[in-house]
């Protein structure tokens, strides 16, 4: 049986993936969302010369040689502009963020004066026209588009655009991700298992997997191996808006791998099933309409490498999310030997020495074993048919944090 190729299977996934379309969220909740459209500025921020200091408003012609006495005729507090003009030898007392006064053309800083009280001053130090005062839209003028179409909205970018008056923004729809573990065997943490029984661990990952890109996940909890089951909650996560419908597990071809009937029942076209990787072999995937159906394999670390290696990326062009993976050179420092036909994902501690990585596998890489991939903080990455490799030899690794 010829198995598909993982960057094969990856293209054909990504196929005629567009970014879901646009909602519109209160800037308190746009936290980390991805940027439908260019954000253009509502107003001029300073929206008037404005000082950067608490101090007095001057003409620098008055303050040119000091000591100078000046009159203060007035006051200038953010948010209350003084209304008047200066003249020759007046001054405005003034504090940060306030408009300069008409006349006034500079600042002199508190530190640098006196308050000789009875309405004068007396400036120590000269202040050079401009000196201390921001100049109107500084910053940004209106219409100016301060933010680009797919920025990811951080903290700086969040305060950028209420400075600039937006009370909410144009942000792409979170893709859904409903997640359906399927197994007679499964039961939910905390449980009581009976003899024959494990617990069901593999939503959580891929939740968090999910999540990690941008999307909202929806555990649809644990369908046992019958059709109708599993039919059910593939029906539920229709009726939910899901954009990707995960199942977990039955994907192989066991009496009980019963996911693919179920899938294609539903109206699922088959897109591919069964790739040349280790592990994640069996991963299915097919369309329902404009719904994307992976079918992830049950062992629990290929349901991850898997959801690593296409979930993510799936999940990150629907939200128009940047992604890629983080591949880097490391040194091997055991011997592997020669790779068969599947491309192979091997859990591994890489670690920099003298600035170089270094890559130590794991001895067993059972795909059962998710201890080994929460010690792993990366994959070696090792191509079908890769000849032995020897200790000291570069390999590429795939880095999971
Ligand atoms: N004759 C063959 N047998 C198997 C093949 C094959 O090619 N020929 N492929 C093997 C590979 S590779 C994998 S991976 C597994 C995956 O099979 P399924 O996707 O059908 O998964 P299950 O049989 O349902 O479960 C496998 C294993 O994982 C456990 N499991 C399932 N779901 C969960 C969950 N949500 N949380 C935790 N653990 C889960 C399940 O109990 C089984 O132990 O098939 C091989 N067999
Ligand atoms: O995906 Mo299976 O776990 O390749 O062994």
């Amino acid at each position: 049986m010829s198995l598909v190729p993982v960057e094969e299977a990856l293209r054909r996934l990504l196929a005629d993936t567009e970014p879901l379309s646009a909602e519109t969220v209160a800037l308190a909740d746009a936290f980390d969302r991805v940027l439908a459209a260019p954000l253009a500025a509502l107003r001029t921020q300073p929206p008037f010369d404005a000082s950067a200091m608490d101090g007095y408003a001057v003409k620098a012609a008055d303050v040119a040689a000091t000591p100078t006495k000046l009159k203060v005729i007035g006051n200038a507090p953010a948010g209350r502009a003084f209304q008047g003009t200066l003249g020759t030898g007046e001054s405005v007392r003034i504090f940060t963020g306030a408009p300069l006064p008409a006349g006034a053309d500079t600042i002199v800083i508190q530190e640098n004066a006196r308050d000789l009280g009875n309405g004068a001053i007396e400036v120590l130090e000269p202040s050079l026209e401009g000196r201390h005062v921001r100049r109107k839209g500084l910053d940004f003028n209106a219409g100016d588009v301060l933010l680009e179409k797919g920025r990811v909205l951080d903290a700086a970018a969040l305060s950028l655009a209420a400075a600039a008056n937006h009370p909410a923004v144009a942000v792409v729809r979170r893709p859904l991700v409903a997640i359906i573990a399927t197994g007679d065997e499964l039961l939910p943490p905390g449980s009581t298992p009976g003899p024959d029984q494990i617990i069901s661990s593999n939503a959580y990952g891929v939740a968090a997997a999910a999540q990690a890109v941008g999307a909202r996940a929806l555990d649809l909890g644990i369908a046992p191996d019958q059709k109708d089951a599993i039919a059910s909650a593939v029906r539920q996560a229709v009726e939910a808006g899901a954009n990707v419908i995960v199942t977990l597990g039955g994907a192989s071809v066991g009496d009980h791998d019963l996911v693919h009937d179920v899938l294609t029942g539903e109206g699922m076209t088959l897109d591919f099933w069964k790739l040349a990787m280790r592990p994640g072999k069996p991963l299915m995937f097919g369309r329902m309409g404009a719904i994307r159906c992976i079918g992830l394999p049950g062992n629990p670390v290929a349901s991850l490498v898997c959801s690593q290696l296409f979930l993510k990326p799936l999940l990150a062009r629907l939200g128009d999310r940047p992604f890629s993976q983080d591949l880097r050179e490391a040194t091997l420092m055991t011997n592997i030997g020669a790779n068969d036909r599947r491309q192979d994902y091997i859990r591994a501690r890489i670690e920099l020495d003298n600035h170089k990585l270094t890559a130590t596998p794991f001895g067993t890489q059972d795909s059962s074993m998710l201890r080994t991939l929460s010690d792993a903080n990366g994959l070696i990455v090792r191509p079908p048919h890769a000849p032995e490799a020897k200790a000291g030899s570069t390999c590429q690794v795939l880095m999971l944090r």
